[in-house]
């Protein structure tokens, strides 16, 4: 990756050393990053102009789309996708060095949602009944551990929290699936893309959707538009509308440029379906050093 000097501000979830600082400082090494709580106050931080991006986590590859990232970009901001970041994500066990002696006898394990339940089966062979607890995120967790020596209680998170909280690692790659691999988006109230160099030379395209209502192979009719065209879809999720059971709305990521007349005619003819399409914008993937 190349880099350009910028002076931008980048809100990201924290605290410092989460996945997402990580994945923020590979990509923005000379920017000034902010810390956020939640995955909502990052995204309002952008809308808000307080900051000119924020990185937030969109999916995993063991447990799948975060599903507060994609309901609040779609019910609640209008912000662009301008670039999305590849992280590999490697979880670890780790106590205050007062505990090292006595990890085995854990009395509560805490990380962010997504940590733990990587960590599924690691958890429920090893420390079965011991209260799992969730916080906003694995750095927050290694936080709250280091800033309470006399329990003997366990983080989970990446090497640098250890580091940077001052905690041990006591088991190592603790994620029950070796392919595990965290994208996030990087966000902005333009649709634009990022001015980084990048290796990965496919752009890719983020489009929601909904459906014209009471159509019987509506998402058939959806499918077809994309696959006459030989366009290459890499996600179809949906989530719920929020107005009533069996009312979703679509994420659909394509392998191309929103601005190819393919593409455009694709949305065209998708319009003329009776579908209501927005364009997250077209970006490019950036992998974090591993
Ligand atoms: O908790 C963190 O460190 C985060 O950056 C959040 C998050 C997520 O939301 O999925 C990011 C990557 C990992 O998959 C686990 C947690």
């Amino acid at each position: 990756m190349k880099h350009q000097q910028w002076e931008k501000r980048i809100a990201y979830l924290g605290p410092e050393a989460s996945f997402t600082y990580l994945a923020t400082k590979g990509l923005f090494p000379n920017e000034w990053l902010m810390p956020f709580t939640t995955i909502p106050d990052c995204i309002e931080a952008v809308s808000n102009d307080r900051v000119d991006f924020a990185v937030v986590p969109v999916e995993n590859a063991l447990e799948g789309t975060v599903t507060l990232t994609i309901d609040y970009l779609y019910h609640e901001a209008d912000l662009y996708v301008v670039g999305e970041v590849l992280s590999k994500i490697q979880q670890h066990l780790m106590v205050n060095k007062e505990q090292v002696n006595n990890w085995q006898n854990i009395e509560g394990v805490y990380s962010h949602s997504h940590a733990l339940a990587q960590c599924h089966k690691y958890l429920f062979y090893r420390f079965s009944s011991v209260p799992l607890n969730q916080t906003s995120s694995t750095a927050a967790a290694a936080k709250y551990v280091a800033e309470n020596p006399d329990k003997c209680i366990a983080a989970i998170g990446n090497t640098s929290s250890a580091e940077k909280y001052g905690l041990e690692i006591v088991e190592r790659n603790i994620h029950d699936f070796h392919f595990n691999h965290t994208r996030f988006f990087v966000l902005a109230k333009k649709n634009s893309r990022l001015p980084i160099e990048t290796s990965e030379g496919k752009s890719k395209t983020t489009f929601m959707l909904t459906l014209p209502e009471n159509v019987s192979g509506a998402l058939h009719q959806v499918l077809s538009v994309f696959a006459w065209r030989r366009i290459d879809l890499s996600k179809i999720e949906s989530r719920p509308l929020k107005t009533g059971l069996g009312d979703y709305f679509f994420i659909i990521d394509v392998l191309a440029d929103e601005n190819e007349p393919m593409v455009k005619g694709a949305v065209e003819e998708l319009g003329a379906l009776g579908c209501t399409v927005k364009s997250l914008g077209t970006y490019y993937t950036y992998l974090t050093p591993e």
